[in-house]
């Protein structure tokens, strides 16, 4: 027996290693994690957009999670990009059988503005999967769909988080605020209380897979056992960090960068 603590993402690639299950991967790793994947679609994306998407037969996505789940322990987990139904129906029945938080970062739409998952999957997600999370993390265009209303203040994203865990059933909702202007701030509400997560605005175009990141991190603290309130301040400091010292590569959004907090600790 080892003590290790497993998670498990569920999402799509991205070549450029800056989003995806890349970015899931390298943040498991430097938290501590042993991190394992089941790739949904091959992307072929970077820093500039998304050029092409090869999903993966629904029939593998299974075999994927067969071979995952019939071998070795997972003690949280993650979904990201699901680009349609029929994947989200597969995916739906393994993860049941799963007795570990689920952390859902509601993937619909890259940074760079390319659509990644199917419109009419969209309400799938919000009505089988969503009432299976145990935290799930939305943007405000990922919020405003869920909750079909606008979103334009804090006082919105407030009501937002409350309303996707009363009237849509997530176990939490985390309501993030990278794209309003000002200060980051993002708000939890966990069905009993309304946290706030404030770190100040970095001026930088390089944040390419920021939710990636961020929603790995929080499976990452959940599979160590982190209480839900803990673990997302945890890694929303992680999430600060990587975009503080993102690295300006390629021509569009840069990545944003997995080890900057190890570098923070070599520096000091
Ligand atoms: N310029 C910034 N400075 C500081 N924090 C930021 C900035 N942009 C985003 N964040 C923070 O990064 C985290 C990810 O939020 P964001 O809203 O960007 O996610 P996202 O849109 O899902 O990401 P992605 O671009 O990967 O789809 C949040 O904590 C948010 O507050
Ligand atoms: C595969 C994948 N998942 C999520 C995002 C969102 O950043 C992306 N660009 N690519």
């Amino acid at each position: 027996m080892t003590n290790v603590s497993c998670a498990l993402t569920i999402a799509g690639t991205d070549p450029s290693g800056g989003a995806g299950i890349h970015a899931d991967l390298k943040t498991f790793q430097e938290l501590k994690c042993y991190g394992m994947s089941i790739i949904t679609s091959v992307v072929a994306q970077n820093t500039t957009g998304v050029q092409a998407v090869h999903h993966l037969p629904k029939e593998m996505i299974s075999q994927q999670l067969d071979s995952v789940l019939s071998d070795i322990p997972v003690h949280a987990f993650k979904t990201g990009m699901i680009a349609n139904i029929e994947m989200m129906q597969v995916i739906k029945q393994k993860i049941e059988t799963i007795s570990a938080p689920y952390v859902m970062d509601p993937v619909m739409v890259a940074t760079s503005g390319d659509a990644l998952i199917d419109v009419e999957a969209r309400s799938y997600l919000r009505e089988h999967l969503l009432p299976l999370t145990s935290i799930v993390t939305p943007n405000i265009p990922e919020a405003e769909f869920i909750t079909g209303k606008p979103i334009h203040t804090i006082t919105d994203m407030q009501d937002a988080a409350n309303e996707i865990v009363h009237n849509y059933g997530a176990g939490a909702a985390l309501v993030k605020g990278g794209h309003l202007s000002g200060e980051a701030i993002d708000f939890l509400y966990d069905g009993e209380t309304m946290h706030t997560f404030t770190a100040k605005r970095i001026d930088t175009k390089n944040t390419h897979g920021t939710g990636c990141t961020y929603s790995a991190a929080i499976t990452a603290y959940l599979s160590q056992g982190t209480p839900l309130p803990k673990a997302v301040e945890k890694a929303k400091y992680f999430v600060t960090k990587a975009i503080e010292r993102s690295f300006a590569l390629g021509s569009g959004n840069g990545p944003t960068n997995h080890f900057a907090i190890r570098m923070n600790e070599v520096e000091q």
